[in-house]
């Protein structure tokens, strides 16, 4: 059998990420990694840092990427060599990329561990993977795969991971439960002109939010279950306006209109990250405690059967139209902050 190449003709797959810390003196090398040239304030850099250093200097990402190339080597629909390169700490892309070249690689799918469209989730790691290439001669091809924010697998295993958060709830208040989906908050310049026509990270993620609902709560007790999309993880300068409401603060919206208690769908996040285990295992829990709300977590995709055997099947697919070169541009630095600021480098 040969599924080595599938309909567009992969010699390897690499997988895309973010990177993070894995030690108390890598958290503030790998922040300035992360926001170099992006603006954000000192005292939220080193609120951050403390976020990772209460577990160590640890995030839980590296460790998850681990886990899922493992799960992807393991997966007879892939059967292409799996390497993996970050954005912002080790193994960095440009390291990776050029692995690749001396193994021989001469055209790799990308599976980028985010997916929607936006600068920050699509545009920034298609410039990740260019700048790598643009610095070993010879580079493979490299093709990113598509968004996979609506593909069954993914749908599947959130789906999934839903119902089981509700299993975790107290009986009495599980089927009131509201399903909360979050996602990072991004500034609202970045969300107008996410996707070729604009809007389209927040578009993508109500559209898995109602596949998941969909699939996780059919409509068997008469009506949908309610459910809402929030925001987490805010950066940036208090000044420039990001998307709203924060799931913290929602949870006390939803606590003055009577809801008794919610499950958290972290479909931003393909795995457990920093955001996960603290802005809301640790934040929104305690908001929820301080309200007397039940709250459970749903796990992320993870290392879910059905969100790996999507990895085999996008690259089954043919060959995914490249995103236009206008779409989800880079947002200026000084947008936001009104008039006469425009002499960024940006
Ligand atoms: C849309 C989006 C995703 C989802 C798509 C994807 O998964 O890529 C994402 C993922 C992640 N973001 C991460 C970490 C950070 N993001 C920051 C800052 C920012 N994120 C932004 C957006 C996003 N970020 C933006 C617009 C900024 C402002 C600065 C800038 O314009 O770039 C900062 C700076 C400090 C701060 O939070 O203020 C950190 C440390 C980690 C690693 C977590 C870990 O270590 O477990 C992951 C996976
Ligand atoms: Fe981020």
């Amino acid at each position: 059998m040969d599924s080595t190449t599938g309909n567009a003709g992969y010699d390897a797959l690499v997988v895309v990420s973010f990177g993070g810390p894995e030690g108390p003196e890598d958290v503030m090398p790998f922040l300035e990694n992360v926001v170099r040239g992006r603006g954000v304030p000192r005292e939220r850099l080193l609120e951050v840092a403390d976020h990772y250093q209460r577990f160590g200097g640890v995030s839980p990402i590296n460790a998850q990427c681990r886990q899922l190339i493992e799960a992807i080597e393991a997966e007879p629909a892939v059967g292409l060599p799996v390497y993996w390169g970050n954005r912002n700490w080790h193994p960095f892309l440009e390291d990776t990329v050029r692995r690749m070249k001396d193994d021989g690689v001469r055209r790799a799918a990308a599976f980028v561990t985010s997916a929607y469209s936006s600068y920050s989730s699509c545009r920034q790691y298609l410039d990740d993977i260019a700048r790598a290439r643009a610095a070993v001669p010879g580079a493979p091809e490299i093709v990113k795969l598509r968004h996979h924010y609506d593909h069954p697998g993914f749908v599947a295993a959130m789906a999934d991971h839903t119902r089981e958060a509700l299993g975790r709830l107290p009986g009495g208040v599980r089927d009131a439960a509201r399903l909360v989906f979050t996602a990072h908050s991004i500034p609202l310049t970045m969300a107008r002109t996410a996707g070729p026509a604009g809007g389209a990270y927040e578009a993508q993620l109500r559209r898995t939010a109602e596949l998941i609902v969909a699939e996780a709560a059919p409509a068997g007790r008469g009506t949908e279950r309610e459910w809402d999309l929030v925001w987490q993880s805010r950066s940036g300068p208090p000044q420039v306006p990001w998307l709203e409401p924060d799931v913290c603060d929602h949870l006390e919206a939803l606590h003055a209109r009577g809801v008794g208690a919610v499950v958290l769908v972290p479909i931003g996040f393909m795995s457990d990250h920093m955001e996960v285990v603290y802005d809301l295992d640790v934040e929104a829990a305690a908001a929820a405690d301080k309200l007397g709300m039940a709250l459970t977590r749903a796990a992320t995709a993870g290392v879910h059967p059905r969100f790996v055997a999507m990895i085999g099947e996008l690259l089954a697919e043919p060959e995914p139209a490249a995103c236009p070169a206008t779409c989800c541009p880079r947002p200026r630095r000084d947008q936001g902050r009104g008039p006469g600021a425009e002499h960024g480098q940006e």
